[in-house]
């Protein structure tokens, strides 16, 4: 992929009066320090040369001039590192959103290939490396080229020999630091490895307290625990190692030019070649040559994760949703539910299988049919491909005889509900989770819902009633009802178009016989499919549709496909015998 570079630069867009504010700051911030060490040339030389009442008179002006540049230096910095943090942090906040944005319009088949650790990553920790860069990136180039050049032509019309020689040891420093910035990076890789394994083990053994306790293997995880930790202390202390072996290396290297200036500058003196004013001037001026060719090599590690980080993004912006609507998708109005698969043909991918095959099915406006078939079938699949979650691979797929591709598909998917066995409920609280099925709907119409799901007596006893705070994932409900508050919500989304997904199978009897009656409830009037695996629960079905393998084998009422003595019938006696 070419590197986009007029995207990349896009970013900065929005905030390109301030961010030009910020780099001129920089610019004159790196000016006014590259002045002080002239200043003290300035007086030093006056002083050496005997002139002591005048420089005394401009030490007084020179002190002066140092006072305000130091304030402007001062305030520069500031500003630059106020407004051009900020500059970074906001632009980091509109990728993340853009990212976010997008990755909500991304189709199914995009959720089933990549891991959720791997996407969050994508939107914190990509993002802060591009955000550095961004920010830091040309506030450092500005700050260090100024002071590389500006320091290097000063001493250079100084004395350009000393200049050469202090020029020959920069090479070999930066050699050093190359180095010292390779094993570095690569200690904090570990560091950073380390410590997701300890953060991954601290998520298993806590999410799995429940198991700990029940086995008594406490000891077990903490010596699990304490392996991960003792790893991480010795990556730790590896770092440090190196970091501080490096850094006195380099010190000691930065002392040695010192030294060389000091020892080739007083033979110079002494040669009358140079003066005492510019030798010290020379040491005032070395750092200012020294530290960008220290920080290059961390510069470019900042320029390559950002620039990795900027890929990595595109990445994902550059997919396109598979499932998109059509130009002129047809809005759905009032739904009757008929629901026809004509001749279906599914894979979940090209290299994979045929999951469906050629396979025809007509199911009538308000009609109740159970769908039945060993497990892998493919009965989730077949009701996943009415609200368009996947494109077909051959075939149609009609909702009241329009193909469901050429349906706007927010009205598609807002007249259809689903209802499943391991219901998603949201951290909030149980108001927002049943407001869920409707953004819009009042506190009465949500309270209703919640009554027609057999849900509104559990949540008047809790703490806050309808206000309380339900946890991550529901963890303070039963699963009862957290799958009732899910049924609230399809209640209160109201679809003519109805999908059981196993619905009750998770659930204990008396459960079970509370959650069945609020989902008959749900399904008066609507056009319902109920996927089963306890057989028990659908005997009543005026339709039982029984998917195998082969496709849809057989079809009928519970006693007419027991008297056929075929696939169901095997598979009823097969629960049976389990019982
Ligand atoms: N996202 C996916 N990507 C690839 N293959 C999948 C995906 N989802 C399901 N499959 C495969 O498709 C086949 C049908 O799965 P599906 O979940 O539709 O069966 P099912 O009849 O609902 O099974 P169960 O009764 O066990 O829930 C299985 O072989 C399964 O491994």
């Amino acid at each position: 992929m070419r590197f986009p570079v007029k995207k990349f630069f896009s970013y900065y867009k929005p905030y390109l009066k301030l961010f030009l504010s910020v780099l001129a700051c920089a610019f004159i911030v790196s000016a006014v320090t590259l002045v002080f060490p002239l200043l003290v040339r300035y007086i030093t030389k006056d002083v050496l040369e005997g002139n002591l009442s005048t420089a005394l008179n401009k030490v007084y002006l020179i002190g002066g001039l140092m006072l305000v540049l130091t304030a402007i230096q001062n305030i520069g910095n500031y500003f630059v590192d106020y407004k051009g943090h900020e500059i970074g942090a906001r632009m980091e906040s509109d990728l993340r959103s853009e990212l976010f944005t997008h990755m909500q319009k991304l189709s199914f088949s995009f959720y089933d290939k990549e891991k959720t650790g791997q996407l969050m990553t994508r939107i914190t920790n990509d993002l802060l490396m591009l955000s550095e860069l961004y920010h830091h990136g040309p506030e450092d180039y500005v700050k260090y080229l100024v002071r590389f050049i500006g320091a290097f032509v000063i001493l250079f019309f100084i004395n350009a020999p000393l200049t050469f020689i202090v020029f020959c040891f920069l090479p070999i420093l930066g050699v050093f630091s190359f180095y010292f910035n390779k094993f570095e990076n690569s200690a904090l890789s570990r560091i950073k490895e380390r410590i997701g394994d300890v953060n991954a083990q601290v998520e298993d053994s806590l999410s799995g307290i429940r198991e700990v306790k029940s086995f008594a293997n406490e000891q077990v995880e903490i010596e699990k625990f304490d392996q991960e930790n003792n790893r991480f202390l010795e990556s730790r202390k590896k770092f440090y190692k190196i970091e501080a072996y490096f850094y006195n290396v380099i010190q000691t290297f930065i002392q040695l030019i010192t030294i060389a200036v000091i020892i080739f500058g007083s033979a110079s003196i002494v040669n009358n070649t140079l003066d005492l004013a510019d030798l010290i001037t020379f040491l005032l001026y070395i750092n200012f040559l020294i530290e960008p060719i220290q920080k290059l090599p961390h510069m470019s590690t900042q320029f390559q994760e950002g620039i990795t980080g900027f890929q990595r993004f595109m990445e994902i912006m550059n997919l396109k949703p598979e499932i998109e609507n059509k130009p002129n998708a047809v809005t759905l109005q009032e739904v009757r539910g008929e629901i026809e698969f004509k001749q279906v043909s599914f894979r979940y991918e090209d290299n994979l299988g045929n999951v469906l095959v050629n396979l025809s099915l007509r199911i009538h406006p308000g009609e109740y049919v159970a769908l039945v078939g060993p497990s892998g079938a493919g009965k989730t699949t077949l009701c996943s491909l009415i609200p368009h979650f996947y494109d077909l691979t051959d075939g149609y797929v009609l909702v009241d005889g329009i193909d469901v591709r050429d349906i706007d598909l927010q009205s598609l998917r807002k007249n259809i509900g689903i209802v499943q066995q391991d219901a998603y409920l949201f951290s909030g609280t149980v108001m927002d989770n049943i407001r869920y099925g409707d953004p819009a709907a009042s506190d009465t119409e949500i309270i209703e819902a919640a009554m027609l799901a057999n849900a509104h007596d559990f949540i008047m006893s809790l703490p806050n009633g309808y206000h309380s705070e339900i946890g991550q994932r529901g963890v303070k409900l039963s699963g009862g009802q957290k799958q009732r508050l899910s049924i609230a919500r399809v209640f209160l989304k109201n679809p003519p178009i109805l999908i059981l997904d196993e619905a009750t199978s998770a659930l204990d009897n008396e459960s079970e016989s509370i959650v069945k009656e609020s989902l008959e409830w749900l399904a008066r009037g609507r056009t319902t499919i109920v996927i089963a695996h306890r057989l028990s629960t659908i005997r009543n079905a005026k339709r039982i549709i029984v998917l195998t393998e082969d496709g849809i084998v057989e079809q009928g009422t519970h006693n007419s496909l027991l008297a056929r003595d075929g696939s169901y019938a095997r598979l009823y006696s097969k629960q049976f015998e389990l019982l």
